[in-house]
This record gives structure tokens, sequence and C-alpha cells, in this order.
């Protein structure tokens, strides 16, 4: 797995994320546009054309594989190719992870046209990952776990828009956390969810 540290402070972290994110915002939003655009067909190879050139530009220097998960000196993660929440990813709803002192971690999240799956309705992979991502750092918020079973139960469409994700640790069983959410709209719970998550063996193991 790759995790490294990055020698920067937090303001050469700010200055960073004010870089990437807009750029990572104006690709989503291309993405947004690409699905529902009815512009005419030369307009379409146009913009083709002007994309490929985008992009070329930013392969002239590249780094290899995934961006893995980085950690400044003062413990800050950057995980900024994160699936659920990158930074940098567009593909990344990207989720903002909150949570309480009673230990409810929630996140409120839009999802638009990309993340179709049923006409109209999200499609059942995303809702699990958005669920998976929350309640995988719901369980890691003591010492870090990872996904070992998540089981869903989608009790009705989850419509595209506006929605809320909650979870919080049902039980501690040694170095397995069960974690229990949901997903909603306004109309109340869409999907139930139940994972079990794992932490690495303690040295004694
Ligand atoms: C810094 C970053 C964080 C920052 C936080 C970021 C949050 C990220 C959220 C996203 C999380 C992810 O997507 S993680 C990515 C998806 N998940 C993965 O890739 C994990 C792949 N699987 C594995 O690496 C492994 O199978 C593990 C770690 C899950 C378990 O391996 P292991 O450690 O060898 O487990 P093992 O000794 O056999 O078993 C230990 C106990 O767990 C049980 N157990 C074992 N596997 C499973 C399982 N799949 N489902 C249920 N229970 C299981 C056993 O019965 C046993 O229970 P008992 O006998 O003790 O009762």
């Amino acid at each position: 797995m790759k995790f490294t540290r990055e020698d920067i402070d937090t303001q050469e972290l700010d200055r960073r994320r004010a870089l990437y994110g807009p750029l990572t915002a104006a690709v989503r939003d291309l993405v947004d546009a690409t699905i529902r655009t009815e512009v005419d067909e030369a307009v379409i190879r146009e913009v083709q054309a002007t994309v490929v050139a985008a992009t070329a530009k930013l392969r002239a220097e590249q780094i290899d594989g995934g961006f893995g998960m980085r950690f400044t000196a003062d413990g800050e993660s950057i995980a900024w190719g994160n699936a659920g929440i990158g930074l940098r990813n567009a593909i990344a709803p990207p989720l903002v992870i909150v949570s309480d002192d009673a230990g409810l971690h929630w996140t409120e999240v839009t999802l638009g046209a990309a993340y179709e799956g049923p006409p109209g309705l999200v499609h059942g992979g995303i809702c699990a990952l958005v669920m998976d991502h929350l309640l995988g750092t719901t369980a890691s918020s003591i010492e870090p776990r990872f996904t070992g079973t998540l089981t869903l139960r989608y009790r009705r469409g989850t419509p595209l828009g506006p929605l809320r994700a909650e979870a919080r640790i049902d039980r501690n069983e040694g170095r397995k956390t069960v974690v229990v959410g949901t997903l909603s709209d306004a109309d109340g719970v869409t999907v139930e969810a139940e994972g079990i998550f794992i932490g690495p063996p303690t040295p004694t193991e």
C-alpha cells in the first residue's frame, strides 16, 4: 500500500488545495455537461479536440499509478486520488464527512447525472461507495480499519439529488468493528448498511 510522507506545511497544503480543487470541480462539471449536452455535432467534435489537448498537457508530467495516501508532518492525511473523497478525483462525489462528539458520522452530498443507474435513480454501486466510505471512516475513527464485509439493503430507489448518509459504530469485537448506517433522501431511508471493518493484527496476535 502506498503511504508516503509529504514534507509540506499548512500554507503549502492550502495553496495546493486552492490549485487542484477548482481543476477537479471543472472536470466534474465537464463530465456532467458531457452527459447532458444537446449541442451540435460540430461543437461536440471541437470540444473533444480541446479536451484531448488539455489531457495531453496534464500528461506531460505524471506520477506512476495511483495517488496513494500521503501524510504531512502534522499528521494530516492527503488522499486526493480517493474515489470517495479525493480532492483531485473528479469521479469522487466528493464526500465531506463530519462527526459529532456522540460518535455520529454523516455526509450530505448531491449526486447528479454522473451517478445514475436506473433512470433518475442513483446506481446501486455508487450507494455502496458512499456507504463503504462513510462506514469505513466511522470504523477508522480510532484506528485504521478495512472493509471485510459490507451488507446493503436497498429499501427503495435512491433519487438523484441531495442525500444524507449517517453511520455509527454498533460494536467492537477485538479488531473487528461493526458499523451501521443509512442513506436517505428527503422522504426517508433508501438504503440500510452494515459493515464489518477489520484492523491489522496486534503484535501479540
Ligand atoms: C490510514 C487509513 C485509514 C483511513 C480511513 C479511510 C476510510 C476508508 C474507507 C474505505 C474502506 C475500504 O474500502 S477498504 C478496501 C476494501 N477492503 C479491502 O481491500 C480488504 C481486503 N481484505 C483484507 O485485506 C483482509 O481480508 C482483511 C484485512 C479484511 C482481514 O484479513 P486478516 O487480518 O488476515 O483477517 P483474519 O486474521 O483472517 O481474521 C480476523 C477476524 O476477522 C474476521 N474476518 C476476516 N475477514 C473477514 C471478512 N471479509 N468479513 C468479515 N469478517 C472477516 C475473521 O473471522 C476473524 O474474526 P475472529 O475470529 O477474530 O472473530
